[in-house]
């Protein structure tokens, strides 16, 4: 833990403070933190806009092998939108307030899950590791990207592509993961694929009293009854328990949402066209290619046109078990602090797919155990003491992965 638990909170809340709310972050006021954050602790600062207004920040503390390859610790910048209504204290006041026993207190504000507490607890652990006159074998590099919470193309997907991305010459990464109601922690792995899939169907118009054929909503039916028979198919098997009695989780199937429906301007006028829209969530076991060719073929079945909005094709996993070093690292650093961890699948997408893709294995994790899962919810908080558990937490695992040979 860092040595002024106060002074970190302060830092914290600082953090927390900064509207770097979605749609329009306010990016700078995020960047001059950062800066003044790398200023403190002697870090090279660099800050690359491959988007103009939407930096990715990189904090960079040598280790003492720098030929090595280095270990991303990432966090992204950006947070979702607030209903404030719904708030019970301000979502950018970041107000401390006491727990009902009096030992703890709630840090209620927007990004405190998702993910300023995980930016931050790596900049304290990395104060509290140079207090201790920590030097470490590989270099770290703290990467602040924006624009994850919409996707992350103008943030992490550019960046990657970079050369100033190559020049890091990374071999691990640290990224998001979630908070858990239950004692573990949750390690991500690997993540389920979005597949957004748009079908368009155009069909004859009329009297809407007569039996009109070949309409767009009834080419259009059929495809979602297609699609919510998958669905129903698949939270089947999500319900039946693991061979060994365990429940499964959201990323080892996959799932269907019907998340658009576009028709119609008059009840009495059949519409000429009609659309549906998916949310569809794959998970890395299926053949993502055949899955997509699959849809392309229902769609010219119907006579419709298919349009995928979103589609990621890699399914990369990265090691849990003796061959990454990284994972081994982890898991005893971990296993040191009397802390378990509960290996999933990242149900939804993060920054973490980009990464992967360019071949750089990463972990998710948010040490947030026995906490309620708040992130893009109203009121949410993290306690005081668990950010400053994480910071224990981070000063422990960063030395682990940093000081593998
Ligand atoms: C496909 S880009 C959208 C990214 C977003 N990420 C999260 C974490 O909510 C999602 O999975 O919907
Ligand atoms: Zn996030
Ligand atoms: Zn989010």
């Amino acid at each position: 833990m860092a040595s002024d638990s106060r002074a970190a909170v302060a830092r914290f809340i600082e953090y927390l403070r900064i509207k770097t709310v979605q749609p329009n972050p306010d990016y700078e006021t995020c960047t001059a933190y950062l800066r003044q954050q790398a200023d403190e602790l002697k870090l090279k600062f660099q800050a690359h806009e491959y988007v103009a207004g939407k930096p990715v920040v990189v904090l960079t503390w040598e280790g003492t092998e720098p030929s090595l390859p280095s270990i991303i610790l990432n966090s992204h910048t950006d947070v979702v939108p607030v209903f404030e209504e719904f708030w019970d204290y301000p979502p950018f006041d970041a107000e401390m307030v006491p727990t009902e026993d009096g030992k703890d207190s709630r840090i209620y504000a927007r990004g405190t899950q998702d993910m300023k507490i995980v930016g931050q607890c790596y900049l304290e652990a990395v104060r509290a590791l140079q207090e201790q006159g920590k030097r470490l074998r590989r270099t770290l590099h703290l990467v602040y990207v924006p624009d994850e919470e919409i996707g992350g193309h103008d943030g992490m997907s550019k960046f990657v592509e970079s050369p100033e991305f190559k020049a890091l010459n990374a071999g691990f990464a640290l990224d998001e993961g979630m908070a858990n109601p239950e004692s573990t922690v949750r390690v991500f792995y690997g993540e389920r694929a979005p597949c957004w899939v748009k079908f368009r169907a155009r069909g004859n118009v009329g009297h809407g009293s007569q039996f009109i054929e070949n309409t767009a909503a009834e080419k259009l039916t059929p495809i979602i009854s297609h699609l919510m028979q998958f669905r129903q198919e698949q939270f089947d098997i999500f319900k039946t328990p693991n061979a060994d009695g365990s429940a499964r989780t959201l990323g080892d199937v996959t799932t269907t949402n019907l998340t658009l429906l576009e028709s119609g301007v008059q009840q009495n006028v059949v519409p000429e066209s009609a659309l549906a829209g998916f949310d569809i969530r794959m998970t890395p076991s299926i053949d993502y290619q055949e899955f997509r060719q699959g849809l392309e073929d229902l769609g010219k079945k119907h006579g419709v046109e298919v349009e995928f909005t979103q589609f990621w094709g890699d399914n990369t996993l990265t090691s849990t078990d003796e061959s990454n070093p990284f994972w081994t690292a982890f898991k005893g650093a971990v296993d040191g602090l009397g802390v378990e961890v509960f290996k999933e699948i990242f149900p939804a997408a993060t920054d973490s797919r980009y990464l992967r893709r360019a071949g750089v294995p990463a972990l998710g994790v948010t040490p947030l155990a026995n906490a309620p899962i708040l992130l893009h919810d109203h009121n949410e908080f993290v306690t005081r003491n668990e950010y400053l558990d994480g910071i224990g937490f981070y000063i422990t695992v960063i030395q682990a992965v940093a000081n593998v040979k």
